[in-house]
């Protein structure tokens, strides 16, 4: 399945990415605020634990989320924001990383570094921010797959239409959290209307 947020805080988070005078400083911390937001959305029904903690009336059982079953994975490099942004909120969560390049020419993707921690029985919280053919992501939760994942939920901020159908085709069983769907690809393979190349927005290497 796949979840578009209904936030409006989202919508005018994602609308500061698209105005191209956002800067790569503001930009790079909107995609935390965005990721952080919809990460809480979807663990909202992830597993629990109940802990003993002591207050300052003494010891009391409550709730928490079960942070050592998830491992967090950004797609770089336009994932590591949405990474920095989740460990803000989950400081004690797990981390890999993959590192993939979209060949601009064929929209084929290719793995350069891969550094995943043990999977058994983990969740991973799969980060990058855009679905364009979805090809990055289709070959990302590949690799997490052969790698053990028990199970992937992406964590997304926008997508095209098709990419998003052509995850869901290759991996049903894969949910996708994701900030906004947007028109289309054009005919470069990018969104539209989209916000450009994150990674580029991001760090600032536009020109
Ligand atoms: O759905 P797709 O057609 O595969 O395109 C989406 C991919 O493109 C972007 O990364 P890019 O390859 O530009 O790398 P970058 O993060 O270094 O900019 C984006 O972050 C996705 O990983
Ligand atoms: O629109 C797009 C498509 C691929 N990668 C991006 O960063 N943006
Ligand atoms: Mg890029």
């Amino acid at each position: 399945m796949y979840k578009e947020s209904t936030n409006v805080v989202v919508k005018h988070l994602v609308n500061r990415l698209r105005d191209v005078r956002t800067a790569s400083n503001e930009f790079r911390l909107t995609i935390e605020e965005i990721s952080r937001i919809i990460a809480a959305e979807a663990l909202q029904d992830f597993q629990t634990i109940t802990t003993n903690i002591e207050t300052w009336q003494g010891p009391l059982d409550v709730e928490m989320l079960e942070v050592q079953k998830l491992v967090l994975v950004p797609i770089l490099r336009a994932g590591e924001p949405m990474l920095t942004g989740i460990l803000r909120t989950l400081p004690y969560a797990k981390s890999g990383f993959l590192a993939m390049k979209r060949d601009e020419e064929t929209a084929l993707s290719k793995l350069f570094y891969e550094n995943i921690p043990n999977l058994e029985g983990k969740t991973v919280l799969l980060l990058d921010p855009m679905i364009a053919t979805g090809g990055s992501l289709i070959d990302g939760i590949d690799y997490l797959k052969e790698k053990g994942a028990q199970r992937i939920v992406s964590l997304n901020i926008l997508g095209a239409p098709e990419g998003i159908e052509a995850v869901q085709k290759a991996h049903p069983d894969v949910d996708i959290y994701i900030a906004q769907i947007d028109e289309r690809l054009d005919d470069n393979k990018y969104i539209r209307p989209g916000l450009g190349d994150a990674g580029d927005r991001a760090f600032n290497t536009n020109a």
